[in-house]
């Protein structure tokens, strides 16, 4: 990781630099289920604890807020180009002809001219309106190549500066990968000591694709920062659980967009750097058992 100069007197940030060379800040706030509050939290984040990186979707339903919170940000002296905003292309958008509007509803919404990585969201195509989860019949038939090339173009077009994938499995990455122009730079995925990921992680290393760790904390259902393990390591570095399991990922060599609609955790939550978690506590929580799922979408 590089690492850049300080920010606005925050404790120094680092950094992973692209394939493309474009330098994306380690850790992001996460603004998925981020609520009414979001805008001050995106200030917040950036203009008092130093983010630099915001991750976002369309399907957050946030958008709008993030854009005000990034425009107050920008406007309390903050430069656009040490900010790294990412969001991401609905499934029901995946087909070619909507790829570019939906990316201009994104840039309207956060009332920027472009963004800084763009995802597809979940590798499967879903109906207008379709159920959660979907129903029969309404996952449809994903033209992934067709639907990346006019992600490229949007690159080309200097709408984003990068493009990626989330939610990918080595399958579908391999396809993507044999048509790509423009492989992805990132490919963002659950990751934290109750799901570690690790076969797509090693995938992605063996295929010089970034991993953005999202979930980072277990999300709110399962939120690792209780978790007896976790909780012992925090207490013998005299950190709290949550800057444990984001340094866990930052260690592992992914960046790290955990969320939070707290002012104090926000701010907790990028400490993470200037101290490391020493190896014998860093196998301690990689020996939590991951979690048992059936994952469908493979
Ligand atoms: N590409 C994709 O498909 C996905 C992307 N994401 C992205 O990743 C981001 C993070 O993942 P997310 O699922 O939101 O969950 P996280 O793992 O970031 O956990 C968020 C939860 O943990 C709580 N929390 C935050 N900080 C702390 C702390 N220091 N100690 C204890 N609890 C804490 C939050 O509560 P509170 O807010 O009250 O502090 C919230 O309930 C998302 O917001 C989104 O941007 C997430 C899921 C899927
Ligand atoms: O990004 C976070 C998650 O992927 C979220 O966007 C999805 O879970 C979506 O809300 C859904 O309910 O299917």
């Amino acid at each position: 990781m590089a690492s850049a100069k300080a920010t606005m007197g925050q404790e120094k940030q680092d950094h992973f630099v692209l394939k493309s060379g474009h330098a994306m800040p380690a850790v992001g706030l996460g603004t998925w289920r981020a609520g009414s509050d979001t805008a001050h939290s995106v200030q917040t984040a950036i203009t008092e604890a130093g983010y630099r990186h915001v991750d976002t979707a369309a399907e957050y339903g946030v958008e709008k807020e993030v854009g005000k919170g990034l425009r107050a940000a920008m406007e309390a002296g903050i430069d656009r180009k040490d900010l790294f905003v990412t969001s991401k292309l609905w499934c029901t958008n995946l087909v070619p002809e909507r790829v570019r509007p939906a990316l201009e509803s994104t840039l309207k919404d956060l009332q920027l001219d472009y963004i800084d990585l763009y995802h597809i969201h979940w590798p499967f195509r879903l109906k207008d309106g379709a159920h959660k989860p979907p129903e029969a019949g309404e996952v449809l038939e994903f033209d992934m190549e067709g639907v990346w090339k006019e992600m490229e173009n949007l690159v080309k077009d200097g709408l984003v500066k990068d493009i990626g994938v989330c939610n990918y499995t080595v399958t579908k990455l391999d396809r993507l990968l044999r048509s790509a122009k423009i492989p992805p730079a990132v490919c963002q995925m659950e990751m934290h000591p109750g799901w570690k990921n690790d076969k797509m992680f090693e995938a992605c290393k063996k295929r010089g694709i970034h991993v953005t760790a999202y979930s980072p904390l277990g999300s709110s259902e399962k939120n690792l920062a209780h978790d007896p393990v976790v909780e012992k390591v925090a207490n013998k570095l005299n950190k709290t659980p949550g800057q444990v399991l984001i340094r866990w990922a930052l260690q592992r060599g992914t960046s790290v967009i955990p969320k939070s609609s707290k002012d104090e955790r926000i701010k907790e939550n990028i400490q993470v750097f200037g101290w490391e978690i020493p190896e014998e506590d860093f196998k301690v929580l990689c020996s939590i058992k991951d979690e048992v799922r059936d994952c469908k979408y493979t």
